[in-house]
């Protein structure tokens, strides 16, 4: 696995660092270790050689692409995303704004297919694009938490995995598509978005603001358009070069608690500056909503260093926190138990 350098090297112009990366093509029990060591100390980390077909990937991007070239009308019949189907620059209820349009649809494949009567003239074959997508993310997804619970020693090897391939599971998938830089200026942006993307991302036009992923674990595609960011622990951001060829993976929130933190979701952005069309297909794999989310008996110690951070909650409890609070908000320090051990540790 390749580590970042402990300190970022400064460029002229940006931050080079090195992204940690996994070859999924190692054996056990290194695959896990290098796994576990990437998700405890950055939350991220890219893998290659995971076996997906590039098909799926190929299949899914030219129904999307030719989605996205629709005229605005057309795609608004698939609107508005509350949450699922079309949206375009709101982000979630509560006034979040980016430089981007979207699909957000349910992994359940009765959803995808009435979703998808909205979104193309031939449904069956875009929910089929979906539906293939889906199974191999949820597959990689999964394999990925396998070995993660191989690094934890945890008891019940799927107890993480378990979670998403349950029927019930209330897994996402999310497709972005950032339009090129160039074109921007014709949306019309108000002072006040212009501040509040100034205050979140710096200089550059937000895609997509700060937040962390609220589930357990995302896998990320994007094609070959720089965009995401991903926030150090040392609070630095840094940009993540594209790689099509490769999976992005990120540690949500649901897994902090069940991990009770030792693993860390990851704050990351997507900025929206480049002068080409930039696409993420974002598999987002959750529990079902009913599902009690504690932290797992093996990273719980009675005494300090690791009492229990988290009190138990049910996802679907954590959803409702979720929709009520803005994207960039630390929705998991809503479910903190404030002991004296714990306070003092913080
Ligand atoms: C502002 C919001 C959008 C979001 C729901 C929320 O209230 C806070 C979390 C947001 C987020 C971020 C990651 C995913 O893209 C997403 C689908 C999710 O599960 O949480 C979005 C939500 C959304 O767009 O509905
Ligand atoms: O498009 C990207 O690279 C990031 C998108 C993202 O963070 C999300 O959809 O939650
Ligand atoms: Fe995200």
């Amino acid at each position: 696995m390749v580590m970042p350098s402990p300190s970022p090297i400064r460029t002229k112009k940006t931050w080079a660092v090195g992204i940690p990366t996994v070859d999924l093509s190692l054996g056990r029990p290194e695959l896990s270790e290098l796994i576990l060591r990437a998700s405890e100390e950055y939350g991220f980390f890219k893998v290659t050689n995971h076996g997906v077909s590039q098909r799926a990937v190929s299949r899914l991007e030219e129904e999307v692409v030719e989605f996205f070239a629709k005229p605005a009308p057309e795609k608004q019949r698939a609107g508005p995303a509350s949450p699922f189907g079309y949206g375009c620059k709101n982000i979630g209820p509560n006034g979040d704004m980016g430089e981007l349009e979207y699909l957000l649809l349910h992994s359940d494949p009765i959803s995808i297919a009435e979703r998808s009567k909205t979104i193309c003239g031939d449904p069956g074959n875009f929910s089929s694009a979906v539906n293939s997508y889906i199974a191999t993310a949820r597959e990689l997804t999964c394999e990925i938490l396998d070995l993660l619970a191989e690094g934890l020693w945890l008891s019940d090897k799927y107890a993480l995995s378990g979670l998403i391939r349950d029927r019930q599971s209330d897994s996402l998938l999310r497709i972005n598509h950032y339009p090129p830089a160039k074109d921007v200026k014709n949306i019309g942006w108000d002072l006040s978005t212009r501040l509040d993307q100034h205050s979140r991302g710096g200089n550059g036009r937000v895609g997509f603001g700060e937040h962390s992923d609220p589930q357990i674990l995302t896998l990320l595609w994007s094609n070959d358009v720089e965009g995401l960011q991903i926030c150090l622990p040392d609070g630095l951001w840094i940009p993540v070069p594209p790689d099509p060829n490769a999976f992005y993976v990120m540690v949500g929130d649901m897994l902090q608690a069940l991990t009770n933190g030792r693993l860390k979701s990851v704050r990351h952005r997507a900025m929206a500056n480049s002068p080409k069309p930039r696409l993420s297909l974002v598999y987002f794999g959750a529990p079902p909503v009913n599902a009690w989310i504690s932290p797992l008996p093996e990273l719980v110690s009675p005494r300090a260093p690791t009492p229990t951070l988290y009190r138990p909650f049910t996802w679907g409890e954590y959803k409702k926190a979720m929709y009520s609070l803005r994207l960039s908000d630390s929705r998991l320090d809503l479910f903190k138990i404030q002991s004296s051990s714990n306070k003092i540790a913080s």
